[in-house]
């Protein structure tokens, strides 16, 4: 019968008495995986068996590895307890209180110590300590002897303390055959088998005559991962191509931004719902941006009074430049389209930006406290919702996804203003991906400008979702993404 060397090693290491992977691996020296593979190799050939067992075993918690080392606390109490005794409050200044309530309980049931009520106090007074069998249980632990010598109501006890746990592991038993046993009878001997034919040995010759290791190419392997992009990264990566190949330029700007950027520039008057606490995160420190520039912040002002000499009514408030000086995470990224605007003032300009948003949403499967945004506008002479949606139905379909839907909505900054929905290719629902219009008058005429402007927000997220049937926004994006799924995601787009 043909054998590997690691067959044989196997072989003659086992017998009648079953053996764990792991003691033929410590026998052999082979490595447990080499031990297991070579196992069911024989047992394939007849000679040897291989079954799962579960294998469970005391260890010791964090807890118990401190009693291991310091010893258990009625023991530390035990050794501080003068002959005469110590009352309680004296143990307390001297031992943190866990300590000694935890010691309390069990000097008196191990009958360690004495408790004496004295002027209001208890008094222990030390009796005799030998080693108890808990202590000697976790010296055994602790120091990884057999455990089968441990007695049952002393690990009841100490479970109970927290001080261990059951460890529970799968183990393959391996046990020879007959046929194996026979074989072994016979005598086996395991000549040397290379690993490895080097450039050297094949010039020198000296491979001849010697024998080589077979290599089983469809034998499992452990898995080896890489680093890799994030699932989000390649779509943000594939965003931004794809708004770059539509003749767009990408923005950049703060996270953390005045409110002035975030709302004022936006037309939202400052008692808006979306501007307490419970929309948006606030900066503690610091609080204020240093300065606004001037000319705008003049001109925000009188639009949000009485609508400056746009014809509008405006909001009619006393507009308040500290509050709009106050620092947030944004909650849209149109507050870097409200800083380019005063930049790009003149049309034609085309600009975007894919970057994360903050908002105190309650989170679900569609909503997180943070998500990435595909912010977007467009500024020419002559613009119309008609280009809006254009642009949408362009910008989607080059991922593939041609069944938007579009709803009429309300945003102060922009009238008319569109939702866009996408179908989920698994429930079926349309689900919300983005948020548009066109820039109304009072948002335009701080910087200006006097021509049209659409734009939008997409949410990265939703469009992966509606994509690849993802159920749930947390598979994609934050701690509760599976490292596996992270792992195996296939590489959605090549550079
Ligand atoms: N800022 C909006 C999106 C939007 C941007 C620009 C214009 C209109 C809407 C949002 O976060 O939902």
């Amino acid at each position: 019968m043909d054998l590997s060397a690691n067959e044989k090693i196997v072989l003659k290491a086992i017998g009648d008495i079953e053996m764990t992977a792991l003691e033929v691996s410590k026998a052999t020296g082979l490595k447990a995986e080499a031990v297991t593979h070579a196992a069911y190799l024989l047992e394939e050939k007849g000679l040897a068996s291989v079954r799962d067992e579960v294998v469970s075993e005391y260890v010791l918690t964090d807890e118990g590895r401190k009693y291991a080392e310091e010893g258990l606390p009625e023991r530390i109490i035990f050794n501080a307890l003068p002959d005469g005794g110590a009352s309680l409050k004296e143990l307390k200044s001297k031992f943190p209180p866990s300590t000694v309530n935890i010691a309390m309980g069990w000097l008196r049931q191990k009958g360690w110590a004495k408790f004496e009520k004295k002027d209001g106090d208890t008094v222990l007074v030390p009796q005799k300590a030998e080693k108890s069998p808990d202590e000697v249980a976790l010296s055994i632990i602790g120091e990884g002897k057999p455990q089968e010598s441990l007695p049952e109501k002393t690990m009841k006890d100490l479970l109970k303390r927290s001080i261990v746990t059951i460890k529970e592991e799968k183990e393959k038993i391996i046990l020879i055959t007959a046929a194996g046993a026979a074989l072994k009878e016979k005598g086996i001997t395991v000549e040397e088998e290379l690993g490895q034919l080097t450039p050297e040995m094949i010039a020198s010759g000296t491979w001849q005559g010697k024998s080589f290791r077979k290599f089983d190419v469809s034998a499992p392997v452990l898995n080896e991962y890489g680093g890799r992009k994030h699932i989000l990264r390649m779509a943000m990566d594939k965003v931004k191509r794809t708004l770059i190949e539509m003749g767009f330029k990408e923005m950049e700007g703060p996270m953390v931004d005045a409110e002035f950027y975030v709302n004022d520039l936006l037309f939202m008057p400052q008692d808006h719902p979306a501007r307490t606490q419970w929309d948006q995160f606030n900066l503690k420190k610091p609080k204020y941006i240093r300065t606004l520039p001037k000319d705008l912040v003049h001109r925000v002002r009188d639009i949000h009074e009485h609508g400056g000499d746009t014809g509008s009514l405006g909001w009619n408030y006393a507009w308040d430049e500290q509050i709009a000086k106050k620092l947030v995470l944004r909650g849209h990224t149109t507050s870097v389209t409200a800083r380019y605007l005063a930049k790009y003032n003149r049309p034609p300009q085309k600009f975007f930006s894919v970057a994360p948003v903050f908002r105190n949403d309650t989170i679900d499967i569609t909503h997180l406290l943070e998500f990435y945004q595909i912010e977007g506008w467009i500024m020419d002479e002559k613009l119309s919702m008609r280009d809006l949606m254009g642009t949408f139905k362009e910008f989607y379909s080059r991922f593939g996804i041609t069944n938007l839907r579009f709803k009429p909505t309300y945003n102060p900054y922009t009238e008319p203003s569109l939702e866009i929905y996408g179908k989920h290719p698994r429930s079926g629902r349309m689900i919300e991906v983005g948020n548009s219009g066109m820039f109304r008058k009072e948002m335009l005429a701080p910087y200006g400008i006097e021509c049209d402007v659409i734009a939008w927000g997409l949410a990265l997220e939703r469009l992966l979702m509606i994509l690849y049937g993802y159920e749930d926004i947390r598979d994609l994006h934050g701690p509760l993404c599976d490292i596996n799924f992270l792992r195996s995601v296939p590489v959605i787009w090549q550079q």
